[in-house]
């Protein structure tokens, strides 16, 4: 497999050099499964692990390798490989963890561009729309909105639906596809580009797997489980995340990425809601929340229609998700320092006992 089939650009080779990795393998990550990898490069596929020494410096999630990453790695056996780091990424698509306040979860790397997808019948939702884009934004990934089930509905609601988009989303290509006739794929291809890397953003039943399997074509992989034993008794089953289309286009899937939710957006907000922001410049008080203030000229502006009520409505509500994300994150920083303080504390006490 040419490394270029998987995504490799000069940029990645250029910065392979400055960090004189090549004296190492290089490979991207296809799956991922708790601490255990599976890494496609130019000679094969290698089920891998991290160095010790890398687990060990890692100060979060954000140090490990995700789907999607380039690594530097060493082969050790005819299927086995050791990564030594992870390359710098251009793009990281993460979410805020269920279970744990505050923490971040990778779901995946080096993403080129996302299809946002929303079927025209029932899904479709501009609000939620504006929440996948301020997501991509945010994660450096460009957006591409995908209507999809274009054959469930008569053309003139379809009108409507793209109308409705461009009305509140600015430079954002709009593709209306069917799955079921194939509809809209030949405009569809031509906006994927061989080697980018996609993903796929979107409620469930709005037809990612279909789409996906339709535009894979023989080469799907995703399906076959990776699970073989090595001659060192590790075993590794997972599927494989990253699939090769077949235009060359690669598609990152991964269950993550379809629970994708907000975790610091701050800028992505700023390039979803320009208007908006634009503004809240003009507010007269610097700290306005454009909620009652006088003066204000966001309030102003929904008042005369300038800005969509409902546009509106959607910013302070992902403002509000958002500063309680970061409040969660603030004070979850604060407990440990705390911590940290006690068990210093605890050290010097037991060290003064110790002297005695
Ligand atoms: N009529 C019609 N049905 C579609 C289309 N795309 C998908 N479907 C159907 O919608 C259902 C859901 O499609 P999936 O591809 O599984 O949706 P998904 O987004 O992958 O859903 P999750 O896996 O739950 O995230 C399936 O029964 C599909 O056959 C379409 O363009 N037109
Ligand atoms: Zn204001």
């Amino acid at each position: 497999m040419n490394l270029k089939e998987l995504g490799y650009t000069d940029l990645i080779e250029e910065t392979r050099k400055e960090l004189q990795l090549e004296q190492f393998g290089i490979g991207r990550i296809v799956a991922e499964h708790k601490e255990r990898y599976v890494v496609r490069a130019a000679d094969g596929e290698y089920e891998a692990e991290i160095t010790g020494n890398m687990r060990f410096t890692a100060r979060s999630r954000e140090d490990f390798p995700a789907v999607g990453d380039w690594v530097a790695l060493t082969v050790f056996d005819a299927d086995f490989a050791i990564i030594h780091q992870v390359l710098p990424r251009y793009s990281v698509l993460k979410r805020q963890a269920v279970s744990h306040s505050g923490e971040v979860q990778m779901i995946a790397a080096n993403i080129d561009y996302a299809f946002l997808v929303q079927a025209v019948d029932r899904d479709f939702n501009l609000n939620r729309l504006e929440r996948y884009l301020t997501i991509s934004y945010s994660s450096n990934v460009s957006p591409i909105i995908v209507l999809t089930k274009t054959d469930l509905i008569d053309e003139q609601p379809i009108t409507e639906i793209t109308e409705s988009i461009n009305h509140r989303i600015k430079d954002v290509p709009v593709l209306a596809i069917s799955n079921e006739t194939r509809d809209g794929y030949e405009a569809l291809n031509n906006v994927i580009e061989k080697g980018k890397t996609y993903c796929l953003l979107g409620s469930s039943g709005v037809g990612k797997s279909t789409l996906l399997n339709n535009l894979s074509g023989q080469n799907r992989m995703k399906t076959d489980a990776i699970s073989k034993s090595t001659n060192k008794g590790r075993h590794v089953t997972s599927h494989r995340e990253l699939t090769i289309l077949e235009n060359g286009g690669i598609l990152i899937d991964n269950p993550g990425m379809r629970e994708v939710g907000i975790a610091d957006t701050t800028s992505g907000l700023e390039t979803t809601f320009d208007d908006i922001m634009d503004l809240a410049q003009q507010c007269r008080f610097k700290d306005c929340t454009h909620t009652t203030e006088a003066g204000c000229a966001v309030l102003t502006a929904v008042e005369k229609g300038e800005i969509d009520q409902s546009a509106y409505e959607n910013y302070m509500k992902m403002e509000r998700e958002k500063n309680h994300f970061e409040s969660t994150v603030a004070e979850r920083r604060k407990k440990d320092k705390q911590f940290g303080k006690i068990v210093k504390d605890y050290k010097k006490k037991d060290m003064k006992n110790k002297g005695r």
